[in-house]
């Protein structure tokens, strides 16, 4: 900077020497101005050079994007020969026929299961999650330590960073994708819109880029929601069902998700099934949703707000206990087909698909708040309020007869089984206040 201003005030020196005070001969002063010039341009290209080498080297730093729309996300941290083995091992596959899935969003509450269980079953898996701090991310840390017992390495990255996604895919010729990385919940979308449009747009969209890519094209299955639904009134929700009314920002990404999916799968010949999960609840569970901090708070003695619709209507939902989703979730991994393009050119129609994950029988959020009283042996303190009109839906409830048909998906565990599974974990997970449910 002090440089460049040095060469103007040298071409602003005045042509007439009276105005200007000659110490030594113009000619002298003529080489020294020669001289700072080609010091100049010398040091600017070993400056120029040195950038250029710090970004070559650092194939992820150019790649992660400045996000204002997440509190927390640190840099990642990968590449190497180590690292590389790390990534093949993990995803190598160790059953007949089975099958190597990069797991997306693997230290989430969804993405842990359905991780373990792949790897349990012989499946080479991989992670990958960028440990974001949308909620605790100790318990996300706590997922990732129980998948590396198991033998599942999640990397540390992003869902946008295309070039960590590509290496992913240059390391292991995974046949299936499991996507499950998203921002989730209805209500943060008010407060945080744009990491909505950067997890569940951008980064649904560069996946798609980077499998569309690969060689040969995976078989994509990821998590749309139950939300898309959003004010349709007909009841039970099947997929057949008009799905343009979101009630929520969160909902309206996952619709376009679900577009976003049409097209891969139209110009591409991508495989893409697209899941509705009904408010997925269990062990290792989201803090965020209201099964989760009703548990902490009824514990603390604290009041839980509870929503009714007008007149006192029952707000309800068709909670879906988290093994029946991971049932789900293999299925349809087991019966995608596999994508027919390569090199980025479709080859012929692919397989597209939306199936209805839930548990067929919605319950009333003050049941589900009854049943959690006698798990716990702790009388809630209720404070019952008006639904916000920020994203919730009066009810839920799936129609699972395609999913039933073509997966073979038949949940089992009502409200009452899944929760005290639930509060089994969560006490002891929390066991003693040793670690604090935030
Ligand atoms: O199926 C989905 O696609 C979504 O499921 C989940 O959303 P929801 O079904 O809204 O779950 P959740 O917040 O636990 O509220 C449960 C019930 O408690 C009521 N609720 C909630 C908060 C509160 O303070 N009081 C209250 O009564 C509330 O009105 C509701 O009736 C996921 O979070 C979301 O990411 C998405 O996956």
């Amino acid at each position: 900077m002090s440089q460049l201003k040095q060469i103007s005030h040298l071409d602003n020196i005045p042509s007439t020497p009276g105005k200007f005070k000659m110490e030594k001969s113009p000619y002298t002063h003529r080489l020294r101005w020669h001289s700072s010039l080609a010091k100049l341009t010398f040091w600017s290209f070993i400056f120029l050079g040195l950038i250029l080498i710090f970004f070559l080297r650092s194939p992820s730093s150019s790649s992660i994007p400045s996000d204002p729309s997440r509190r927390s996300l640190r840099t990642s941290n990968w590449g190497g020969p180590a690292w590389e083995k790390r990534v093949r091992s993990s995803a190598r596959v160790r059953s007949r026929n089975g099958i190597s899935v990069l797991v997306t969003g693997a230290a989430g509450f969804v993405g842990t299961h359905v991780s373990a269980a792949l790897k349990r079953r012989g499946d080479g898996v991989l992670g990958l999650d960028n440990f974001n701090d949308y909620y605790d991310p100790s318990l996300k840390r706590a997922r990732q330590a129980l998948l590396e017992r198991t033998g599942v390495f999640v990397v540390e990255g992003d869902i946008n960073d295309s070039a960590l996604l590509r290496k992913l895919f240059e390391v292991v010729a995974f046949t299936h994708v499991m996507h499950l990385a998203a921002q989730a919940g209805v209500r943060y979308a008010m407060e945080n819109p744009s990491s909505y449009v950067h997890s569940n747009i951008a980064g649904l969209v560069n996946v798609l880029e980077v499998c569309k890519s690969a060689n040969p094209q995976p078989a994509i299955v990821w998590a749309s929601s139950s939300s898309v639904y959003g004010l349709n009134t007909k009841v039970p929700f099947s997929e057949k069902d008009r799905t343009d009314q979101p009630a929520s920002l969160y909902a309206a990404t996952k619709k376009a998700g679900e577009e976003i999916a049409h097209t891969y799968n139209h110009i591409y010949g991508l495989s893409l099934t697209g899941l509705r999960f009904f408010t997925v609840y269990g062990p290792w569970g989201r803090p965020d949703m209201a099964y989760f901090f009703f548990t902490r708070d009824i514990l603390k003695g604290k009041s839980i707000p509870i929503f009714e619709a007008a007149n006192h209507g029952t707000v309800a939902r068709d909670f879906t206990y988290i093994d029946d989703i991971v049932k789900g979730c293999l299925a349809s991994l087991d019966t995608a087909e596999k994508s027919t393009g390569s090199g980025g050119k479709k080859k012929g129609a692919a397989q597209l698909r939306v199936f209805n994950l839930g548990n067929t029988s919605p319950v009333p959020v003050t049941d589900l708040v009854s049943i959690l009283e006698r798990l716990l042996k702790v009388k809630a303190k209720r404070t019952m309020l008006k639904l916000p009109r920020n994203g919730d839906v009066q009810f839920t409830h799936a129609n699972i007869s395609s999913a039933q048909r073509e997966l073979g998906y038949k949940p089992t565990t009502d409200l009452q089984t899944g929760l005290k599974k639930f509060v089994r974990w969560y006490l002891s997970y929390y066991a003693g206040g040793k670690k604090s449910a935030a």
